[in-house]
């Protein structure tokens, strides 16, 4: 199976960062790809709460979840979406940032909501409170296709270990983890998570980034450290995507999934131990 991994400049408007992704989305098909993914917040990266306001949609309406259907269905691929930021009903207003399986019928096969939210400051001038904009998601996705069976995850989730080892002992073979990183903890931290995930659970990581400075039309301008990376169930890094956008095609084999667990079968080695 040949993935390719999506690299976006995604700015705050939605309309101009679906007509960049529908086009690398076609050039991946064209270049073979089976399975495509995006990043996180392929529609809009923004740290303005009214820009947000005034350019997201409900899912139900959501052009870019619309449109990306269409173009699954006309490639007949597999689609992430890592994720699109889109309206709820929560009380707060907040938004959820929600990670979408498009299927070869243009139909959503699965969706799950970040979980863990980036509330960090990762220096003085550099904060993030995610969880004042989006409502986390209390669900693990294990999502069962033809391709394989899929652990969505979306960026920060990377740093919960707990995450991956319940996907991994459902049975993942592919853990996503589209991300938009701080490129101060993607310099330090980055490749390493990705995998050590990959490596204790026995399972491919795609990991389809955000790079670059997001232009932004109001609020400050986020910079994100991009190299989209995919990682073999035995810990090699197949492919690095680099600083700018573009595609990055990658094979898998699940069989490799199989040998993983062969050689170290530590997904079914956990014992009870009393707390510290
Ligand atoms: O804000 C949005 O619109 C979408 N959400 C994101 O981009 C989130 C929260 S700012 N980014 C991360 O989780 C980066 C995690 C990271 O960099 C780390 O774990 O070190």
């Amino acid at each position: 199976m040949r993935a390719a991994l999506i690299q976006l400049q995604s700015s705050d408007d939605p309309q101009a960062n679906l007509a960049v992704t529908e086009g690398y989305v076609r050039d991946a098909a064209a270049g073979g790809a089976g399975f495509v993914l995006t990043p996180e917040v392929t529609n809009c990266v923004s740290a303005s709460r009214s820009r947000q306001l005034a350019v997201l949609q409900p899912e139900a309406t959501d052009p870019t979840l619309a449109r990306m259907r269409e173009v699954a269905r006309d490639c007949g691929i597999w689609l992430l979406l890592g994720s699109l930021a889109v309206k709820t009903d929560d009380p707060d207003g907040r938004f959820a940032n929600r990670s979408f399986l498009i299927g070869p019928d243009g139909t959503v096969a699965a969706r799950y909501d970040k979980i863990h939210m980036f509330d960090v400051t990762v220096s003085e001038t550099e904060t993030y409170r995610e969880s004042a904009g989006y409502r986390p998601g209390d669900r693990a996705v294990l999502a069962r296709t033809p391709l394989g069976r899929i652990g969505m995850t979306i960026c920060y989730d990377v740093r919960f270990p707990a995450l991956y080892r319940a996907l991994g002992q459902a049975g993942a073979q592919i853990l996503t983890v589209p991300s938009a990183f701080s490129p101060v903890t993607g310099a330090a931290h980055w490749e390493t998570l990705l995998r050590a995930r990959a490596i204790e659970c026995g399972a491919y990581v795609l990991a389809p980034a955000q790079c670059g400075t997001h232009a932004a039309t109001e609020g400050r301008a986020r910079s994100t450290h991009g190299h989209s990376l995919a990682v073999a169930p035995w810990g090699e890094v197949l492919a690095d995507g680099g600083t700018a956008p573009g595609i990055t095609l990658v094979d898998l084999d699940l069989d490799e999934v199989d040998r993983a667990h062969a050689r170290v079968p530590s997904l079914t080695h956990d014992r009870e131990f009393a707390g510290p």
